[in-house]
């Protein structure tokens, strides 16, 4: 008899596996739970008291597991073999190259756990698809675990993850719904049943969503597609704000006080980042288009162009408010990560803002409070195709600095571009006196006091706020 009611194995120990299973372990403590990597560097961190990724909550959540029912191993055909519920939680990214490049998702990874698994396992498994994935992905890992030559029945589930990075525990300790898609037929609704209860360890039923695999499948990418689509929305507003001397914070207050739109999601800000709402777009872009739905794939196209004019427009509006030329001139940036609470720099707003101040040969000094400059560079040679290589002179251009009044100190403008909680606290009388005058601010969250840093003397700036030199009727 095992000492376990289940044993679950989540192939993937990133963002998502590492979180996901803790919660679950810590949720369910009659369950073994292992997440499994090819990188062993990845694991070694797992299992180090330096975790991969930083997430508030999420040390005290493995301590209290890790080694009890919670492990992180790189011995992947053990772990498959032992599990009766194997999750796959590999990265989906865009294609970089081939048919769809630049639009549809590379599913490579969750074929290849596929395949492996169908290779090794020894006993029949419920397999789990917890990566974000173009709909009908099922069909193929389905089709792949059926080549296998064990007479092995295999049973396919779709249970996408919504949590957000920086809120990834809570999102998974109380969860707005769990979705889980299965084939509607009685193995398909057995499976799911079996996963639901694992859920309904800690998540009331009503909350537990049960439907087929292609609209759970279809449904994670709309949901991310519809909130991406907000925050394009309210962002193509803040460029009227700033035309007309309307101001964005009062819009967002009263539209969303509207219950059928709600408040949240409605923040002006220098455009979204973030390794999934682009590429879930994308990918849902890529579909339409293959399905022949011209018109449809243009409509969410658009939610992009929109990010992508939102990133330029504040870069162009920090150059042409500093007399048309930062050649020379020392610019620091105050946040580094595409949000606060996470060190995750994939497809940072922040990146495209230094790449264009490169560019134009200005000397950027980054503060991040937990952002690793190997990280940074990583993310830029892969989203922005820059590198010293490239760009010589690129890794000098860029200096990253340990604190904010290091990076100011002598500079001609700051720019927040994440909303650290820090950056309210800080002293912008000493920022002031530090910098070059004039001394420019450009708040690319509407985090800061614009009243009181105009007091202090700095020239400010800010998202679909008005510019109170321009509209004297304000
Ligand atoms: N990051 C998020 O906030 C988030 C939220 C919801 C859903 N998602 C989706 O979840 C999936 C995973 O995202 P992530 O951010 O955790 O990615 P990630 O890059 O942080 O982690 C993926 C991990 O999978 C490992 N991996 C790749 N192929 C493997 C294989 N064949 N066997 C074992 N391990 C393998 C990689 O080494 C890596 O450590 C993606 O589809 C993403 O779109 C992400
Ligand atoms: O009002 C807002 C809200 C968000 N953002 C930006 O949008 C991006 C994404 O933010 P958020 O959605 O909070 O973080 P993610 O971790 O990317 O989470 C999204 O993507 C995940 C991966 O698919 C999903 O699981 C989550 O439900 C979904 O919120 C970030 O750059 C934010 O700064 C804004 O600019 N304004």
């Amino acid at each position: 008899m095992s000492e376990w009611d289940l044993k679950i194995c989540c192939m993937g120990a990133g963002y998502v596996g590492g979180p996901t299973m803790a919660v679950i372990a810590a949720k369910c403590p009659k369950i073994r739970v292992c997440v499994v990597d090819l990188s062993q560097k990845q694991i070694d961190a797992w299992n180090s008291s330096d975790l991969p990724i930083y997430e508030p909550g999420l040390p005290e959540v493995v301590e209290q597991c890790r080694g009890k029912n919670l492990f992180f191993s790189t011995d992947i055909d053990a772990e498959i073999k032992a599990a009766d519920i194997i999750f796959i939680s590999v990265n989906t990214p865009t294609k970089t190259m081939g048919i769809g490049a630049g639009r549809a998702a590379n599913i490579k990874n969750c074929e290849l756990c596929a395949r492996k698994i169908a290779e090794v396992a020894e006993s029949d498994k419920i397999i789990v698809e917890k990566s974000t994935v173009p709909v009908r992905t099922a069909e193929a890992v389905r089709r792949v675990l059926e080549c296998n030559d064990k007479g092995l029945k295999f049973q396919v589930l779709s249970n996408p993850e919504f949590l957000a990075e920086g809120t990834a525990i809570p999102d998974l300790m109380k969860p707005d719904r769990v979705l889980i898609g299965g084939v509607q037929d009685e193995p398909g609704l057995a499976a799911a049943e079996k996963l639901v209860s694992v859920y309904a360890n800690w998540v009331p039923r009503d909350q537990i969503i049960t439907t087929n695999l292609w609209s759970s499948e279809l449904s994670k990418l709309v949901a991310n597609a519809f909130l991406a689509q907000r925050v394009s929305s309210i962002n193509s507003i803040s460029a009227l704000c700033e035309a007309t001397g309307a101001d964005i914070s009062e819009i967002s207050r009263a539209v969303g006080k509207d219950d059928r739109i709600g408040k949240r999601f409605l923040n002006s800000s220098i455009g979204f980042g973030g390794s999934c709402f682009q590429k879930d777009i994308l990918n849902l872009v890529y579909l339409c288009e293959t399905y022949g739905l011209k018109e449809c794939a243009e409509y969410w196209n658009q939610v992009i162009v929109m990010n992508d004019y939102q990133k330029k427009r504040f870069s162009e509006k920090m150059v042409s408010s500093m007399f048309n030329t930062v050649t020379g001139k020392k610019i620091a940036i105050l946040g580094y990560a595409f949000k606060k609470d996470t060190g995750d720099v994939r497809e940072t707003p922040s990146m495209f803002v230094v790449r264009d101040l490169v560019l134009e040969q200005a000397r950027v000094h980054v503060y991040d409070p937990q952002v690793k400059r190997e990280d940074m560079w990583t993310e830029m040679e892969y989203t922005v195709q820059m590198s010293e290589a490239t760009h010589p002179g690129l890794d000098a251009a860029v200096t990253t600095a340990p604190d904010a009044y290091t990076a100011c100190a002598n500079a001609h403008a700051f720019a927040v571009l994440t909303e650290w909680d820090e950056f309210k606290e800080l002293d912008f009388e000493r920022i002031y006196k530090s910098m070059a005058k004039p001394a420019f601010v450009f708040d690319g969250r509407n985090l800061l006091d614009h009243a009181k840093l105009r007091e202090i003397g700095f020239e400010v700036h800010a998202i679909g706020k008005p510019d109170p030199n321009k509209f004297s009727d304000l």
